[in-house]
C-alpha cells in the first residue's frame, strides 16, 4: 500500500507531521550559505560538532554535567567552545549562530543534529540519518572532560561512549566512519585540515584500511599531542598529508575493538548502516525518543557512493598491514600504481583554495 502521509508543505514536500515542513527552507538555507553541496571544510566542521554537543552528557555525573543533543554549544558559545576537546569547533558554531535567529521556531539542538544530517547528504557513500524533530531549549552548558580527546587511551573512550550513552564498543567504531570525511587543524598548528584517510570527501571505507597500516611520518611536526605516524605523510603546498590520530590507531589494534575496526574494510553497507544505527542513538542523547517528532523524510537521498572497492593507496600495501584480528580473514584488494605517495587534494574540486565560508560570532 501507498505511504500515508499526513501534510504537504508549501513546497510539495509531504511530510508525516507538520512540524517536519519548518526544516524543508532550513536545509536550502544551510546548503546555499554554508554547506555549498559539497563536502568539505564546512561540512566536516558540522558533522564533528553533532559528536562535540551530543556526547557531552554523563550516566554518572547526573544531569548537571549537560544534556546531551540538546544545542548548548550554540547557546553557551563563550563557554563549551573553550574546552580543549573542542579546539576549532567555534568554525562551525559560528557557522551555525546566524540560522538560530532566522529559523527560530527551530530549536539550537535540532539545528545541530539536522546540519550534521544535511552536511553529510553532501558526501557520497553516506548513509540518509534519521532525524528526529522537537528538542527543547532549556539546557545548561555541559562541564568539560566529556569529549573524547585523541590521546586519551582505549579504556578511557570506551568507558566516555558508555558512561554518555551506553554505546557499545562495537558502536563506537562505527561512529568513527565519521572520521572518513576528516581532518584534523589543531593538532598539528603547523598544517591546515590534515585528512584522516586519502579520500576526506568521500564517505568509504578508506580510513579503516588505511589506520591499520604501517605509519612512516608525519605530515607536518612529529611531537603533537594525540598524534601518530600515518602511512601517507608527504605534504605539498596546501596538499596536506595523512595524519593519524593515536585514538583512531588503538582502537585499530585493541583487542576490545580491532575485529570491529577490521570488518568495515571494504563493506561499505556494512559500514553506512551502522553508522547510521550509532548515529540514530547519538542524535537523541539526553532526550527520550518518543518525545520527539520522526521527521527523517526531509533528509535527501545523499550522493551516491563511488562504488571503487578499497584500496591500498600507491607505496603501501598487504605487507604493511598490522593487524591483530585473527578471527577475521582480511579481504583480498588491490594497490594503487604509483612508486611515490599520491598527493591528497585539498580541496573536493581539485583546486588549491576552497570555497568555504566563514562567519563571525560569539565562539
Ligand atoms: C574516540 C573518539 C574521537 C576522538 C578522540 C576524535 C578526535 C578528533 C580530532 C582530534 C579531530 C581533529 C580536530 C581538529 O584538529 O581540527 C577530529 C575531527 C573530526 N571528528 Fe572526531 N573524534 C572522535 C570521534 C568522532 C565521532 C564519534 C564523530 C562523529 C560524528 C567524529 C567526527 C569528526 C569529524 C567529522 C571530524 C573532522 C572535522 C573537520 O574536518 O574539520 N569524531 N576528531
Ligand atoms: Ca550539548
Ligand atoms: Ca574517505
Ligand atoms: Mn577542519
Amino acid at each position: 500500500a501507498p505511504a500515508t502521509t499526513q501534510a504537504v508543505c508549501s513546497d510539495g514536500t509531504r511530510v508525516s507531521n507538520e512540524a517536519c515542513c519548518a526544516f524543508i527552507p532550513l536545509a536550502q538555507d544551510l546548503q546555499e550559505n554554508i554547506l555549498m553541496n559539497d563536502c568539505g571544510e564546512d561540512a566536516h566542521e558540522v558533522i564533528r560538532l553533532t559528536f562535540h554537543d551530543a556526547v557531552a552528557i554523563s550516566r554518572s555525573q547526573g544531569p548537571s554535567a549537560g544534556g546531551g543533543a540538546d544545542g548548548s554549544m550554540l547557546l553557551f558559545p563563550t563557554i563549551e567552545p573553550n574546552f580543549s576537546a573542542n579546539n576549532g569547533i567555534s568554525d562551525s558554531v559560528n557557522n551555525l549562530i546566524p540560522f538560530m535567529q532566522k529559523h527560530n521556531t527551530i530549536s539550537a539542538g535540532d539545528l545541530v543534529q539536522f546540519a550534521g544530517a544535511i552536511a553529510l547528504t553532501n558526501c557520497p557513500g553516506a548513509p540518509q540519518l534519521e532525524f528526529l524533530a522537537g528538542r527543547p531549549n532549556h539546557t545548561i552548558p555541559a562541564v568539560d572532560g566529556l569529549i573524547p580527546e585523541p590521546q586519551d587511551n582505549v579504556t578511557h573512550i570506551l568507558e566516555r561512549f558508555d558512561d554518555a550513552g551506553g554505546f557499545s564498543p562495537f558502536e563506537v567504531i562505527a561512529l568513527l566512519a565519521s572520521h572518513s570525511i576528516a581532518r584534523a587543524d589543531k593538532v598539528d598548528e603547523t598544517i591546515d585540515a590534515a585528512p584522516f584517510d586519502s579520500t576526506p570527501f568521500v564517505f568509504d571505507t578508506q580510513v579503516f584500511l588505511e589506520v591499520l597500516l604501517k605509519g612512516v611520518g608525519f605530515p607536518g611536526t612529529d611531537n603533537n599531542t594525540g598524534e601518530v605516524a600515518s602511512p601517507l605523510p608527504t605534504t605539498v603546498g596546501t596538499d596536506t598529508g595523512e595524519m593519524r590520530l593515536q585514538s583512531d590507531f588503538a582502537l585499530a589494534r585493541d583487542e576490545r575493538t580491532a575485529c570491529f575496526w577490521q570488518s568495515f574494510v571494504n563493506e561499505q553497507e556494512f559500514m553506512a548502516s551502522s553508522f547510521k544505527s550509532a548515529m540514530a542513538k547519538l542524535a537523541v542523547l539526553g532526550h527520550n525518543r518518543n518525545d520527539l517528532i520522526d521527521c527523517s523524510d526531509v533528509i535527501p537521498t545523499p550522493k551516491p557512493a563511488v562504488n571503487t572497492p578499497a584500496s591500498f593507496p600507491a607505496t603501501t600495501g598487504p605487507q604493511d598491514l598490522e593487524l591483530t584480528c585473527t578471527a577475521e580473514k582480511f579481504p583480498t584488494l588491490t594497490t594503487n600504481a604509483g612508486a611515490q605517495q599520491t598527493l591528497i587534494p585539498h580541496c573536493s574540486d581539485g583546486n588549491m583554495t576552497c570555497n568555504t565560508v566563514q562567519f563571525n560570532g560569539p565562539a
